[in-house]
């Protein structure tokens, strides 16, 4: 399978906007109420634009006339699909066009497309699509970014029928128009009837820019292209602080990556290594140790000048046996770190991996943030507040990153849990960040992360970006090792940090490639600033 993002030329280089349905319609609105475009020219370049980018995607396709179903929705999404089946049909390919609901009820501009496409051929009833032989394109124009409840079973049931019709052997390619139909382009839940196998693509195009849902949640598409359709855009800049309600895609490409890096990467010429400041993990009693250690590892090779590891006494001779460039130190409890925090030169720190459940724990994660210190609190640190979140809350403040799983989440924020429908992940997390004090990076292959003062971004490992490998155990502790790296120079704010280390652990991933294991991401660091250019 291919997987692929393509963004058009007016926004490569950026960070993307990832729009609502709400916010597409206000932008195009905004661009018709001044008259710089009709509702029926913005039809007319989706589906042109679609059409482009499927031949495109598929060169074989773009070869000699094919064959191709459109099924097409009672909206404008619907509308779309009558503009690909006619401007198909003048690229010599045979269309068929089977249409859901009534064409009375259709807004203007879709009702003006269908009765241009009604000038060459026919409009057929959904029920029929079964018949006939197996199409080389499939083009679902059923339902877009106007869909409000699930979709209904006879367009589920006609999808399904016209994909595995008789005949030709060979793959039929789906094409999606603006979204999967089914997907809620504000949260990347699918809508179909219960039980339903719900429809996907190959490939889908959209308008514009992005939606949500596009990168929340498993994508029911392998492929994803945005097409200009000529409304105006809004550039991101991944170092400003971004608008309210404005979720921006952490994509930044290479070259623009590499500026980005450079004001946030603790490493500058002239700099010692108190400049990058230190970085302090704790670690947990004996055998418990690996994972500490790996995010002491990780904060090292991200740039941090010292890393230090405390651990309980008992454990230090297994650890000193597995250590050189991190230093090591026996670190008795909360007040044996409190000790240590009178060293002012200690700019950050790591808790949680491999730390233990309980009060002990609890004592360690207010002390360190009594101490005003920069805290990524992961894994134990955060579970150990379970029963009483608001404990945590009390004592958490804007210098710290909590780097929970969707299980550690639930945890903390029962209430605005995964899951619960009316809550989108990127939704939740803000609502968090807000509650919390303290910036929020909640992980999955759509990691979002959101800061108490309103930012919030997506790092989706999806699409050409996909990094299936880094579902390993320890990729966790390691991205916590990033943040606290990052954040002991002291001259970045913290979601600024934690949306780096994030961008850079998928890249890590991706770099080394199948077989990865934790131990290999901050060993593969050197090589990824390498090729960014740093
Ligand atoms: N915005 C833009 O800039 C541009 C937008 N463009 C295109 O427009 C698309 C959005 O069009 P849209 O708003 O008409 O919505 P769409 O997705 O076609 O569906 C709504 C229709 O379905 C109906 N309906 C909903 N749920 C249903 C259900 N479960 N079962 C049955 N019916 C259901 C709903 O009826 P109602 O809910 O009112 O009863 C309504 O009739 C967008 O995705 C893009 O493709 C482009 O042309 C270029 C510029
Ligand atoms: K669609």
């Amino acid at each position: 399978m291919h997987h692929a993002t393509e963004i058009s030329e007016t926004e490569s280089g950026l960070a993307m906007e990832l729009l609502t349905a709400a916010q597409m319609r206000a932008a195009e609105e905004a661009a018709m109420s001044a008259g710089k475009v009709s509702g029926l020219q913005l039809m007319e370049r989706a589906g042109r634009g679609s059409v482009d980018a499927a031949l495109s995607h598929w060169p074989d396709l773009a070869e000699g006339p094919h064959h191709a179903v459109v099924l097409c929705g009672p909206g404008n999404n619907g509308g779309d699909g009558y503009v690909v089946a006619r401007r198909l049909l003048d690229a010599g390919w045979r269309v068929e066009v089977f249409g859901l609901g009534d064409a009375a009820k259709a807004s203007p501009d879709a009702r003006r497309m269908r009765a241009l496409w009604e000038a060459a051929g026919p409009v057929q009833d959904l029920r029929e699509a079964g018949q006939g032989d197996r199409p080389d394109l499939l083009v679902d124009a059923l339902f877009g970014t106007g869909l409000s409840r699930s979709i209904p079973q006879e367009a589920v049931t006609a999808w399904h029928a016209v994909r595995t019709r008789a005949g030709v052997t060979g793959q039929v390619r789906c094409l999606a128009l603006d979204c999967v139909s089914g997907l809620d382009c504000d949260n990347g839940q699918m809508l179909v009837p219960e039980g339903a196998d719900a429809l996907s693509a190959d490939l889908t195009v959209t308008y514009h820019a992005a939606k949500r849902g596009h990168f929340l949640k498993t994508p029911p598409s392998a492929a994803l292209k945005v097409v200009d359709i000529g409304l105006e855009a809004h550039p991101a800049s991944l170092t400003a602080m971004p608008r309210p309600g404005y979720l921006r895609l952490l994509d930044p490409g290479r070259v623009e990556a590499r500026r980005w890096l450079e004001d946030i990467l603790p490493v500058a010429p002239g700099h010692h290594k108190y400049d990058r400041g230190h970085t302090l993990v704790l670690g947990g009693g004996p055998g418990k140790g690996g994972a500490a250690r790996m995010a002491a590892r990780a904060a090292l090779r991200i740039g941090a000048g010292l890393v230090t590891l405390g651990v309980p006494p008992a454990a230090v001779q297994e650890n000193a046996a597995r250590l050189d460039a991190i230093m090591l130190k026996p670190l008795r409890g909360a007040e044996g770190l409190a000790e240590m925090l009178e060293d002012g030169r200690l700019s950050a720190i790591v808790l949680g991996p491999g730390l233990g459940l309980g009060e002990e724990t609890r004592q360690i994660v207010r002390t360190a943030l009594g101490a005003n210190r920069r805290s990524v609190l992961d894994a134990d640190a955060l579970s150990s507040f379970q029963d009483d979140p608001d404990a945590l809350f009390a004592t958490l403040h804007d210098q710290a990153v909590l780097t929970p799983h969707e299980g550690e989440f639930a945890r903390l924020f029962p209430d605005l849990a995964h899951g619960k429908r009316d809550v989108s992940k990127v939704e939740a997390a803000a609502l968090a960040a807000e509650r919390a004090g303290a910036t929020i990076l909640l992980k999955g292959p759509d990691t979002v992360i959101a800061s108490p003062a309103g930012a919030v971004s997506l790092n989706a490992a999806l699409y050409e970006r996909a990094a299936p490998w880094l579902g390993t155990a320890g990729a966790g502790d390691v991205l916590a090792g990033m943040i606290g790296g990052l954040l002991a120079s002291g001259r970045i704010a913290p979601h600024l940090a934690a949306e780096a280390a994030a961008w850079l652990h998928v890249e890590a991933a991706r770099s080394f490639g199948p077989g990865l294991i934790a131990e290999d991401l901050p060993e593969e660091l050197p090589k990824l600033f390498r090729e960014i250019g740093l």
